[in-house]
């Protein structure tokens, strides 16, 4: 498990190891600078994605010095980028962006390891106030200090294209909302510069996170500089595995500066690289800690319901799928398909006639005949019920609406089997009357949230839920009482306990009928685990993350770097939970 904490619980976990004197900063720093020389010596391309590699220009070395502001002008620039022998760091140029707290003592500290390792490093003030000490370090080292007042944005944007390298510390943890001018103005500069630059840019490094992203939303409330890689300490941080500002991240380092860790222990382990962000996981978590959490195979593994010796179809779990129409039959193929491939105790189909022999016809193994199930998957190729239309969806709405009466308890226990977890997705999510109890799965999409959010008197769209999913997705929680799995390139579950954010699967995997084959897969573990889901409120969405990690690496086994038809996500599955119960 990844454990990303909010930044309370990291003032929390730093109050005492500061009060004991223990040295966070120099930790912090000296890492930070590891990964700056790391970085340059590896050359300018390394480690970009293929598409950013394509057309950078060779490197060509420079010595020389600065000009009198103390920034490289722009005869020198076009000569050249100063690093790229590989191996090479001496001579090497670091641009600093310093902001008036710790994270620009950070970047401070770790700038006069760099010029101690022969580099010409420069940091920008972007305020007022700087980290004394850290300023009086790099000063001493033989670092250059310019202000922001004394020179102007564009020759930082000059500056920075003549640098290797660039560290972005101009606000960590202690941030709040969208960067404030100066601050702002400069990186808002800066990020349309680097898209303009393309890969004539720096290799651009976020200190503990990128300045700008929302640290415990992940929200992205303003200007924010993409990086290439972000140095954290301690622990991860929210914002840098959630949407949308994960993606401004880029690859996350994670450094151990001595935080507490499994048993509540704390010490630093002295290995400031690679450590794993498992060291910090927990069995769980006080909700109200604004923890985020990353499921790895090893936590799905634990979750996944494996057949013992005294087990029966029936005790395994059966799944009862109501999805699809005569009009959109391949969401039940699919669904019915991710169901049986996750390995359940049986799968019913209820539907019509027509679907049902379609559905046959791609696996044999589904019952197309009601009966007594331990979880429904209801909705997917369903259409919505509109507050007018009465849609021709051959008496699926009929049937998900007697489901549901089941799933929220409204209908006796001898009538439908009593408490009863379900998967509510596409359709299904237009027909809910009633307060849901969490072990009901809500899988929507970004617009599918926006509307039902909207019918719940929210004013929000689609672009709203995508620029704050967490926010939205939690407000869906807290509103219906259910567990709401939001789909996207990181899906991000919120239940009655632990939010977790998801990034397992390719990009290939937003194509119709994957989400299908999502449904099916999580309604084999609601099935298998169906008297443990009712019990604990909070499995589901554990649950529900599990599904979405099996899906994702599903869907990057069918992909294998290229296109992928749903169908075959789900035909991937069963090796691929091999594989993490064999891990
Ligand atoms: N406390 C410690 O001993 C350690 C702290 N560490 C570093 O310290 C950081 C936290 O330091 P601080 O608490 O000093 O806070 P930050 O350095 O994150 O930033 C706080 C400063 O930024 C300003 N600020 C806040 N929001 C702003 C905005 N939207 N626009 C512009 N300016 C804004 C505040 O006025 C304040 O001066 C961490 O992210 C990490 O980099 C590390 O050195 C590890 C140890
Ligand atoms: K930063």
């Amino acid at each position: 498990m990844k454990d990303a904490w909010s930044s309370d619980e990291v003032r929390k976990a730093e109050e005492p190891l500061i009060a004991a004197g223990e040295p966070l900063m120099a930790r912090a720093a000296y890492a930070l600078a590891q990964a700056v020389l790391r970085e340059v010596a590896a050359g300018p391309a390394a480690g970009r994605a293929p598409d950013r590699r394509a057309g950078r220009p060779a490197a060509v070395r420079l010595g020389g010095s600065l000009g009198s502001d103390g920034l490289p002008g722009t005869a020198r620039i076009r000569r050249a980028r100063t690093a790229g022998t590989r191996g090479e760091v001496r001579g090497a140029r670091a641009l600093l962006l310093v902001g008036p707290g710790n994270n620009g003592g950070d970047t401070l500290f770790a700038g006069a390891h760099l010029v101690r390792r022969g580099m010409s490093v420069t940091a920008v003030l972007a305020s007022t106030r700087a980290h004394e000490e850290g300023l009086a370090a790099f000063r001493s080292a033989g670092g250059k200090v310019v202000t922001l007042a004394d020179i102007r944005v564009p020759s930082v944007v000059q500056s920075a294209l003549a640098s290797d390298v660039v560290l972005d510390g101009l606000v960590g943890v202690g941030a709040r909302g969208a960067l404030r001018p100066p601050a702002g103005g400069l990186v808002r500069t800066l990020a349309e510069a680097r898209e303009k630059a393309g890969e004539r840019w720096p290799r651009t490094i976020a200190v503990d996170i990128p300045s700008g992203i929302g640290v415990d939303d992940g929200a992205v409330p303003g200007p924010v500089l993409p990086a290439d890689r972000t140095v954290t300490f301690g622990a991860l941080k929210p914002g840098l595995i959630l949407p949308p500002a994960a993606h401004l991240a880029g690859e996350v380092e994670l450094v151990d500066v001595g935080f507490p860790t499994v048993a509540g222990t704390t010490g630093w382990s002295g290995a400031v690289w690679g450590v794993a962000p498992g060291r910090h996981a927990m069995s769980g978590t006080d909700p109200a800690s604004g923890r985020v959490r990353r499921m790895e195979p090893a936590d799905v593994a634990e979750l996944w319901p494996v057949p013992s010796p005294h087990d029966h179809k029936y005790t395994r779990g059966v799944v009862g799928v109501i999805a699809g129409t005569s009009t959109y039959p391949g969401a039940a193929v699919l669904a019915t398909s991710g169901a049986v491939l996750a390995g359940p105790g049986m799968v019913r189909y209820l539907g019509p006639e027509a679907v049902g022999t379609r559905v046959l016809l791609a696996r044999p193994e589904v019952v197309v005949a009601g009966g007594r199930v331990q979880a429904w998957v209801l909705g997917p190729g369903v259409p919505g019920v509109g507050p007018e239309d009465g849609p021709d969806d051959d008496g699926q709405a009929r049937r998900i609406f007697g489901a549901l009466a089941a799933v929220t308890g409204v209908l006796s226990e001898d009538v439908t089997g009593g408490k009863m977890p379900a998967v509510i997705d596409a359709g299904a999510l237009t027909m809910l009357e009633h307060r849901l109890p969490a072990w009901a799965v809500l899988t929507p999409h970004a617009g599918e949230l926006a509307e039902l959010l909207q019918g719940l008197g929210h004013d929000v769209d689609r672009a709203a839920v995508e620029a704050q999913p967490l926010h939205w997705v939690r407000t869906a929680h807290q509103a219906t009482g259910a567990t709401v799995l939001l789909k996207g390139a990181i899906t991000v579950v919120a239940g009655p306990g632990d939010v977790y954010a998801q990034a397992d699967a390719p990009t290939w995997t937003g194509t119709a009928g994957s989400g299908d084959v999502l449904a099916g897969i999580l309604g084999t573990l609601l099935a298998g685990r169906s008297a443990d889901v009712v019990q604990d409120e909070t499995l589901a969405a554990r649950l529900a993350a599990a599904a979405v990690l099996v899906h994702g690496r599903a869907a990057a086994r069918a992909s294998a770097g290229g296109p992928l038809a749903a169908l075959e996500i789900a035909r991937a599955v069963p090796a691929v939970v091999a594989d993490l119960l064999g891990a």
